[in-house]
């Protein structure tokens, strides 16, 4: 009697060193790592074998396959992976709970540091007064042009305009679109609408989210970690729904690495005196020559300045 054969599969959700595995029938199954370096991730394509005859129903992660991207934050200590192969990231900010200009950044930094193009969706339009303070602090990111992508692809954040609870239907048809075909993990604050932007596309997404962190912490109840939704029944159109967006750490990144994640201090750092300017201090520094408080798509904000000088400083402390 031979071991029983390997298999691909897709990872639908993690918690600790189990994984929840899809097979290409749609069965779902907790499956164990073999070894370290079969760790998989949310988006992982893996190979995985079920188990011999007779014991149990767990199967095992042989190795995982190649991957297209991986998204993830890094924190002083652990390293948190969030999701791989990635088509897109979409940081969903809305107009109440003010957000963080600090929390979103990090956010876009990691997705350009990774290569994986992000959108930006600002939730709770109905809420006008606030929507419209919103819209104007977010005028610098509708202005940059993400370096993620192929060349061709290149063009500035996309700010989506949503009310997720109002105007449900043609907010609907525009997000399907942008969503369509592609597989998207969703980053945002708490109070955010992740909740009732997943149950919008996935009805019942609750109750299944439900179900997957009983089976993968053996019936308790916590909070679900990173998980997978198919939005279509033709499972071409897939929703990543994941937290942790408070502590965003970018401690994978190196300072030097900063200025080419953001792309309006990218588009000036080339023309600098010094080959290796922080744009800090520098005499001759193209980038301090060109923050100022001005809706001109050729300025870098004041905001947007500082941020980038807190992370280099917090980038530039001794690593652990
Ligand atoms: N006014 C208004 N409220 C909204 C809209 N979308 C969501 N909300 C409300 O905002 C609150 C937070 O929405 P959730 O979907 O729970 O937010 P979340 O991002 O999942 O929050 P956490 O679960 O804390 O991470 C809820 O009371 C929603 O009903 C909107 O378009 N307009
Ligand atoms: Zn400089």
């Amino acid at each position: 009697m031979g071991t029983p054969a390997q298999q691909t599969g897709l990872v639908v959700a993690s918690h600790g060193r189990h994984c929840l595995v899809e097979s290409a029938d749609g069965q779902r199954r907790i499956c164990h790592p073999r070894g370290k370096k079969s760790q998989a991730v949310v988006g992982d394509r893996v190979l995985w074998q079920p188990p011999p005859p007779g014991q149990g129903d767990e199967g095992t992660i042989e190795k995982v396959l190649e991957r297209r991207n991986l998204f993830y934050r890094q924190d002083e200590i652990r390293t948190k992976s969030f999701a791989a192969n990635l088509d897109q990231v979409l940081i969903l900010i809305a107009a109440e709970p003010v957000f963080s200009e600090s929390q979103l950044a990090r956010a876009l930094i990691a997705a350009e540091a990774a290569g994986i193009p992000p959108l930006i969706g600002l939730n709770k339009r109905d809420l006008a007064e606030p929507f419209e303070r919103a819209w104007q602090r977010l005028a610098p990111y509708r202005h940059m042009a993400s370096t993620a992508g192929d060349a061709a692809a290149r063009r500035a954040y996309e700010v989506l305009p949503l009310a997720l609870t109002a105007t449900a239907d043609a907010d609907r048809a525009a997000l399907i679109e942008r969503l369509a075909g592609k597989t998207t993990l969703v980053l945002g604050p708490s109070g955010s609408g992740k909740s009732t932007l997943i149950n919008l596309l996935v009805p019942g997404a609750t109750a299944q989210t439900g179900e997957i962190s009983q089976a993968l912490n053996s019936g308790r109840h916590t909070t679900t970690s990173t998980t997978w939704y198919w939005v279509d029944e033709a499972r071409q159109t897939a929703l990543i729904d994941s937290p942790g967006f408070q502590e965003f750490g970018l401690r994978h990144l190196a300072p030097a690495d900063l200025a080419r994640c953001m792309p309006d201090i990218a588009a000036y750092a080339g023309g600098c005196r010094f080959y290796n300017c922080t744009h800090l201090h520098e005499p001759g520094c193209a980038v301090q020559a060109q923050v100022r408080e001005d809706d001109a798509p050729d300025a870098i904000s004041p905001s947007r300045y500082r941020i980038y000088g807190e992370l280099f400083a917090e980038l530039s402390e001794t690593r652990y």
